[in-house]
């Protein structure tokens, strides 16, 4: 689900220049989700979302089309209300936050406003918080220094993308929200996008951010929450999503054997038969060859860890509890 309302603006409305830098509240984590409900006609887009992001951490939100990301992140700036549950941001409601100036958010299709430049947007963004950074430092980290006397209403797909980047950071926010921010980049400006995030969370900003790149999710982040369905279906590092949706895979040639019995077999949580090879996911990749080999089965045997691909298409195939 694609958006396109003003929401950066919105997003990033602050006060006054001059006022005090904005602090994050006593210990509260930077974003908290509680049973959040958001329901739209029929439909549950989230669906009793519990999950927090504590100051500091860069989380990735993780889901197929439809589950729920975007609807989340909307919640959390204030731009929806849940219709159960409770969204809290440094202890406070969303919209406290967002006025406050602590939050700086890139979302999917913003639309540019027209005729302005890119310098003059993010100055105008940076204008609105207390402690922002300096413009030619928010266009450098977001790789922008050379459109700066560009259009915004003129730029190609991926260069907006970068500006909206720019303007996420212009405020030097305590919490950095992003739609699928490389969704439109190139190799070069994705690698460089990664770079200035790293330079975020080095100087202790909170950066959470929705993917369909599992991959980066697993180099940039410090913890994956994979959403399917409105609701959190695994919460940990890449490491332990590959674990908790079976751990390794054991593939190996069948010559003759019942592919049938193989679901059977200790520690076997899903099998996959092509052909005359057959390929099991295991939490226990010890006791399924020992098995394998009591019945004579390790001719071609192979033990690989799962990918996160593959623990990602478990997580979100079938139903599962959360982990
Ligand atoms: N304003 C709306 N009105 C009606 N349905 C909506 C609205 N916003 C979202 N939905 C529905 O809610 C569900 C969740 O959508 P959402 O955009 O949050 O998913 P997403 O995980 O961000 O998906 P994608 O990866 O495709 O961007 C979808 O079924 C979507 O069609």
């Amino acid at each position: 689900m694609t958006r396109t309302t003003g929401t950066t603006a919105r997003a990033t409305a602050g006060r006054p220049r001059g006022a005090s830098a904005p602090q994050a509240t006593g210990t509260a984590p930077a974003v908290r989700f509680r049973g959040a409900v958001k329901t739209f006609g029929d439909v549950r887009a989230v669906a009793g979302l519990d999950l927090e992001v504590g100051c500091g951490e860069t989380v990735a939100l993780l889901g197929r089309n439809g589950a729920g990301k975007s609807t989340a992140i909307s919640l959390l700036l204030g731009l929806d209300e849940p219709d159960e549950g409770s969204v809290e941001l440094f202890g406070g409601r969303p919209g406290e936050s967002v006025r406050a100036g602590r939050v700086g958010a890139m979302l999917q299709d913003a639309r540019p406003v027209p005729r302005v430049t890119v310098q003059e947007l993010v100055s105008f963004v940076a204008g609105r918080y207390p402690a922002p950074l300096p413009v030619a430092e928010a266009l450098r980290l977001a790789g922008v220094s050379e459109l700066a006397g560009r259009r915004v209403d003129r730029l190609s797909g991926g260069q907006a993308q970068r500006v909206r980047f720019a303007v996420a950071l212009a405020g030097n926010p305590a919490l950095i929200v992003l739609d699928e921010p490389t969704a439109a980049l190139d190799v070069e400006a994705r690698h460089a996008f990664w770079e200035s995030m790293r330079d975020r969370a080095r100087s202790g900003r909170t950066v959470l951010f929705s993917t369909h790149y599992l991959e980066e999710a697993d180099a940039h982040a410090d913890r994956i929450v994979v959403v399917d369905r409105g609701r959190v279906v695994a919460n940990g590092t890449g490491e332990e999503l590959r674990r908790s949706a079976g751990g390794n895979l054991v593939s190996f040639d069948l010559a003759g054997l019942a592919a049938e019995s193989l679901g059977l077999l200790p520690g076997v949580v899903a099998v996959e038969v092509r052909g005359e090879r057959a390929r099991l996911r295991t939490e226990d990749s010890d006791a399924t060859v020992v098995a394998l080999a009591e019945r004579g089965a390790v001719r071609g045997l192979e033990v690989v860890p799962a990918s996160l691909d593959d623990a990602f298409m478990a997580l979100t195939s079938h139903d599962r509890e959360t982990v």
